[in-house]
């Protein structure tokens, strides 16, 4: 081909690129919507990759884009986004609409392995709402204090292993560290199954749950961008066999879980852990079957394993950097273990009020998710953007999203935001539960599952922990403290490092 053929074919393509394009992007300034500028098919997605940007800053951008509207819009990739800022809205959303944003994204039909796809984070409607109903007498807090005693063995066993290990160490990686623990932690209270990972890391628990959360290197952001491919374009990504995760993993899942049945089935075993109580469910009306008895536990494995153990790492971090909250954090633990003695019960570590202020910290200035994501269930008329605009109609399936970051560091609600302050949850004027404020485990019928297990397990451990041990900062430890642009949650690309003293 000549030079001026060539020419005329790439402008072909550049003319049948952009005439698609401007057919299918949502044109939110024609409804008044602000919106940032975008790159024409990556929409906001290279902010992410430019610079040092954290998914974080991006939605404190989006959130502070333009302080009067309601709300703004952007894309993720060609995917039409709706970012709710004000927030009474996002209070109208979240419970007092609910049922018109009761869905997440689906990952469609190209994922094929029903742990992903049979989950509750996955799926939607009344399948959702049953199972969501079947489930929650597990996370109760009278069920809580039944598991307690399963977490707090593993907290002090854990403690113990940790001042064999590291005391010697001049930095200590935590994060790796605390997946031990958040691993043996669900494994003995979702799986029926005790392990020590500490003194056996070499255990399948262990090594598949580093692989499926995966958060080293460029890991994580390839697994996003492949489930983004998957969800755009699913015929082609089942067509070439594209996979999120390993069948092998899958069906060691499957087989505990259905050993675990069996063995209590035939013996007639019973014990306090979540997997009785899906047991039980099953047994009364038989809505339950292995896969997706599987698929739930799965998602409590990964959610406890990954999550958890990131937020751990977090309030360890801050712990260590500011030595006057460990300080207070120390007077507390000594108080409640003088009376306690060696073990310590449901009851006294519930009333830490110093304790409890350090995790609600933790989780309002590093949120584990930056954003919430809803997809609209049925057709909801938005208030205008924007004075003298239009309404916005939302239709089915379109999607918005709530800035968790952006809202947990606006000096409205926090003064000094940005500030590592217990204090101010102490006050008791912002709770984690109902309000706006305050979104680290998401708000209304769809909000985390888990969380009073992950508060009662973090709570534990940093009882056991702090007892003995002191945190200090090395010289391995990321200062100030910066997540990395390529990781989804909020983790530094160097990770977690401390130094453990006795005290
Ligand atoms: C510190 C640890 C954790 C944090 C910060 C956290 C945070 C969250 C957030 C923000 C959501 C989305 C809520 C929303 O969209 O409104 C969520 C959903 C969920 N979380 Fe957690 N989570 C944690 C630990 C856990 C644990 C330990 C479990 C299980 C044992 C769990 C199970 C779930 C489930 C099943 C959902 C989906 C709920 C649904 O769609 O109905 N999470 N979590």
């Amino acid at each position: 081909m000549d030079s001026t053929t060539w020419l005329l074919v790439v402008s072909a393509i550049v003319l049948c690129l952009s005439v698609y394009y401007k057919k299918k992007r949502h044109s939110f300034k024609d409804w008044g919507i602000p919106q940032p500028f975008e790159v024409p098919y990556l929409g906001s997605v290279p902010r992410n990759l430019w610079k040092n940007y954290h998914l974080s800053d991006l939605m404190k951008d989006m959130y502070n884009f333009n302080k009067e509207a309601k709300y703004v819009g952007m894309h993720t990739f060609m995917i039409p986004v709706i970012i709710i800022t004000d927030i009474d809205l996002v209070k109208t959303v979240l419970i007092k609409e609910f049922d018109h944003f009761a869905d997440h994204r689906e990952l469609g039909d190209a994922v094929g392995d029903p742990l992903l796809t049979k989950n509750l984070i996955a799926i939607n409607g009344d399948k959702w709402r049953e199972l969501r109903q079947l489930l929650s007498p597990a996370f109760t807090s009278s069920k809580m204090k039944l598991m307690f005693e399963l977490m707090s063995d593993c907290a002090d066993r854990f403690a113990k292993s940790f001042s064999e290990q590291f005391l010697k160490e001049d930095d200590t990686d935590m994060k790796k560290a605390f997946t031990k623990y958040t691993n043996d932690v669900i494994a003995t209270c979702a799986f029926g199954i005790e392990i020590d990972s500490m003194k056996n890391p070499d255990n399948e628990f262990y090594r598949y749950g580093r692989e499926v959360t995966n958060t080293d290197g460029l890991a994580q952001l390839r697994a996003i961008y492949k489930m983004l491919f998957m969800i755009m374009f699913p015929r082609f990504a089942k067509f070439i066999g594209m996979e999120l995760m390993r069948e092998k993993i899958s069906k060691f899942f499957i087989g505990v879980i259905d050993e675990a049945i069996k063995q209590r089935d035939e013996k007639g075993t019973t014990r306090p852990d979540m997997l009785q109580l899906m047991m039980d469910a099953r047994d009364k009306n038989s809505k339950l079957d292995l896969v997706e008895m599987t698929a739930q536990a799965f998602l409590f494995f990964v959610a406890g394993f990954e999550t958890a153990s990131s937020n751990m790492s977090l309030m360890a971090h801050e712990i260590a950097v500011n030595p006057d909250v460990q300080e207070k954090l120390h007077a507390e633990i000594d108080e409640v273990s003088e009376k306690s003695g060696d073990k310590v019960t449901y009851e006294a570590i519930a009333n830490m009020p110093y304790l409890d202020a350090v995790f609600q910290e933790t989780l309002r200035l590093h949120p584990q998710l930056a954003f919430l994501s809803r997809v609209c269930s049925k057709t909801f008329e938005l208030p205008p953007a924007l004075p003298g605009a239009k309404p916005y109609v939302m239709k089915v399936g379109e999607e918005i999203m709530i800035p968790v970051t952006g809202i947990h560091q606006d000096p409205t609600f926090f003064e000094e935001p940005t500030k590592f302050n217990p204090e101010r949850f102490l006050e008791k004027k912002i709770t984690t539960t109902g309000d706006p404020k305050s979104l680290g485990f998401g708000m209304g019928p769809r909000m985390c599952i888990g969380n009073r297990f992950a508060i009662l397990e973090t709570k534990v451990l940093f009882f056991y922990l702090l007892r003995k041990h002191t945190l200090q900062p090395c010289s391995k430890t990321c200062l100030p403290l910066k997540y990395h642009k390529f990781k989804v949650g909020p983790i530094p690309k160097e990770g977690f490092w401390l130094r453990v003293r006795e005290r």
